[in-house]
């Protein structure tokens, strides 16, 4: 793998994560590069959430020989073991999960500003003593999610969506060159979750970061995302062009699951886009 300043921003090689005797990533491997943004889709239980964890070096995979995941040229874990200097890596990566997005009783600011951790002395943090540009810096920030409006407000009075859009500002305020966002849309309505995806969408367009980002809604991740990576009971199934995904592909991914997750309207088993070139075959 490469360890430069051109490395791609995430390289994942032969990744395998067992629970309890069930296997829920298997053999995983791809490679993102930076200015990418990658929707990654598959059935509920397909291994998703996992691998998310997996990248941010929340979890670490089983101990299998060449296991590895690279972030931005550094590594993230190696043959299960969490790279020592994670936090150097986290620092980098912004994350937009549900379990970390925000502290409720903090104030939308307070939460955005707590993006400058890493660059903080954590008693400024602790106190709410930031300094006069860091705060205009995440004002500027809430302003650019839509957001400035309820900077002053707690956290927890916000809706599903600001609150998304408000830990995209965190990121942001982060300088994260690689945004994780696992499932970021879902249980929003339809309003909201275009909102969020057009906020990550004009990010990587204008600022060049790197977006993944799982989603349950494949119309959202055709819509969004150039290219798309399908898990199957934890296998890599599909990584190719979003526009080559047929629904007939679809149907066999998602199997009875198909009825709710907003399959586009498009003929069965017509590409999305007659000259999309094919990804990799779809093996379901
Ligand atoms: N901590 C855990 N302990 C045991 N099993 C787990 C754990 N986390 C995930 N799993 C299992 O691993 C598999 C993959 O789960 P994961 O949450 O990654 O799927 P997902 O694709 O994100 O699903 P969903 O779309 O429903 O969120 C599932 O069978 C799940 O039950």
């Amino acid at each position: 793998m490469t360890d430069s300043a051109s490395a791609p921003a995430i390289e994942v090689a032969r990744l395998t994560k067992t629970f309890r005797g069930h296997r829920a990533l298997d053999g995983v491997s791809f490679q993102v590069a930076r200015g990418e943004m990658v929707a990654l889709i598959g059935a509920s239980g397909s291994g998703k959430s996992t691998l998310m964890r997996h990248l941010s070096g929340l979890i670490a995979s089983d101990r299998t020989e060449g296991g590895e995941i690279r972030m931005l040229g550094g590594s993230v874990q190696k043959n299960g073991r969490i790279a020592r200097d994670i936090r150097r890596r986290r620092a980098r990566i912004g994350v937009v999960f549900q379990q970390f997005n925000l502290v409720g009783r903090l104030t939308v600011i307070t939460n955005v500003l707590t993006g400058t951790l890493g660059s903080l002395p954590l008693w400024r943090v602790i106190t709410g003593r930031f300094r006069r540009d860091d705060r205009m810096r995440a004002l500027a920030a809430l302003e650019r999610v839509g957001i400035a409006e309820w900077a002053h407000r707690r956290a927890s009075t916000l809706s599903g969506g600001q609150q998304q859009r408000a830990a995209i500002a965190r990121a942001l305020v982060q300088q994260a060159e690689v945004i994780m966002a696992d499932e970021p849309i879902a249980s929003l309505d339809p309003e909201s979750a275009r909102r969020v995806m057009d906020t990550l969408a004009r990010i990587n367009a204008e600022d060049g970061t790197t977006v993944v980002v799982s989603l349950h809604q494949v119309d959202y991740a055709l819509r969004y995302c150039s290219r798309v990576i399908a898990l199957a009971k934890g296998r890599l199934v599909y990584d190719g062009p979003s526009a080559a995904l047929t629904n007939d592909m679809l149907a066999r991914l998602y199997g009875t699951e198909i009825e709710d997750i907003g399959l586009p309207v498009r003929d069965r088993a017509a590409p999305a886009a007659a000259s999309a070139s094919a990804g990799q075959a779809l093996a379901v």
